[in-house]
């Protein structure tokens, strides 16, 4: 369980998903989906593959098109916005990626550089130097700054990857699976640095995952995605106590995978 009690604000949404309906062809894939993300949360969306755990992250940032239902981000209807507010949005939503999609061709210190030239290009290079510093300190590896991507273990370039998406200091985290092909020391590791950024950097999360460890550490709720739409909501312990079933089929799966 989490070795911090994270600063919650019930009071306040970040996200806000009410009756979302998304379906490919004869694909009904998300059949009526609430969520609701509160300022300082982590939220795990637990789910098998296959379930819609990635249409539902798309919908959030705008990349697809909700068939019914509303999509609040940060005091925004998502499917109304244009282009350019969608773009502001994304900014303050970071998207950490599964594999950490850092470039090879760059050192880590330039792999850290490229979003903040693109997106803050009033930036001076001190402030640039100076963040990075920040970032590299927070997520652990400051002595990789110049390493290339190649030189890095996975967990090192999961890490770094997070760090990517840290450095434009989004109000709300998008992990999609932080600990997929990881080895259980490394799988603690990136748990705690989860929580570490909740912390420290006062962010709220949605974290995909069918990892039951990583849901136990990192999730203030989970959230089960099964059959398009959300079967249980709560903490780990209430979602998972009352129902055998439901850890068995996850409990399985893990060691599956
Ligand atoms: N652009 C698309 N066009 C058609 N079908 C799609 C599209 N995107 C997703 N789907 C379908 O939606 C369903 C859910 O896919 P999704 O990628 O969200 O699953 P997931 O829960 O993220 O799975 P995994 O854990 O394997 O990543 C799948 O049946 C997939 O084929």
């Amino acid at each position: 369980m989490k070795s911090f009690i994270p600063n919650i604000d019930k009071q306040q949404t970040v996200i806000s998903i009410r009756g979302l309906y998304k379906s490919f062809g004869s694909n009904h894939v998300l059949r009526g989906v609430d969520l609701d993300l509160h300022r300082g949360e982590n939220i795990v969306v637990l789910g098998r593959s296959g379930t819609g755990k990635s249409v539902l992250i798309k919908v959030i940032v705008g990349l697809l098109y909700p068939d019914a239902g509303t999509v609040r981000v940060l005091e925004q209807e998502v499917p109304e916005l244009g282009a350019h507010a969608l773009r502001n949005l994304r900014l303050k939503v970071g998207f950490c990626f599964q594999h950490g999609a850092l470039y090879d061709s760059m050192t880590v210190g330039e792999n850290l550089a490229f979003p903040l030239k693109r997106n803050e290009p009033g930036m001076t290079r001190k402030e640039r130097d100076k963040r990075i510093e920040m970032v590299l300190e927070a997520i652990g590896l400051s002595h990789t700054i110049h390493q290339m991507p190649a030189e890095l273990s996975g967990g090192q370039r999961k890490r770094i990857g997070i760090g990517r998406t840290l450095i434009l200091r989004p109000e709300i985290m998008l992990y999609d699976e932080p600990t997929a092909g990881l080895d259980p020391i490394t799988c603690t590791e990136i748990n705690d640095l989860i929580n570490e950024v909740q912390h420290r950097f006062k962010t709220s999360s949605i974290i995909i995952t069918h990892d039951l460890t990583c849901a136990k550490s990192t999730g203030d709720t989970i959230a089960v995605l099964k059959e398009g739409w959300f079967i249980r909501q709560g903490n780990f312990d209430d979602v998972f106590s009352s129902d055998e079933a439901l850890i068995r089929e996850f409990y399985e799966y893990n060691f599956i995978q």
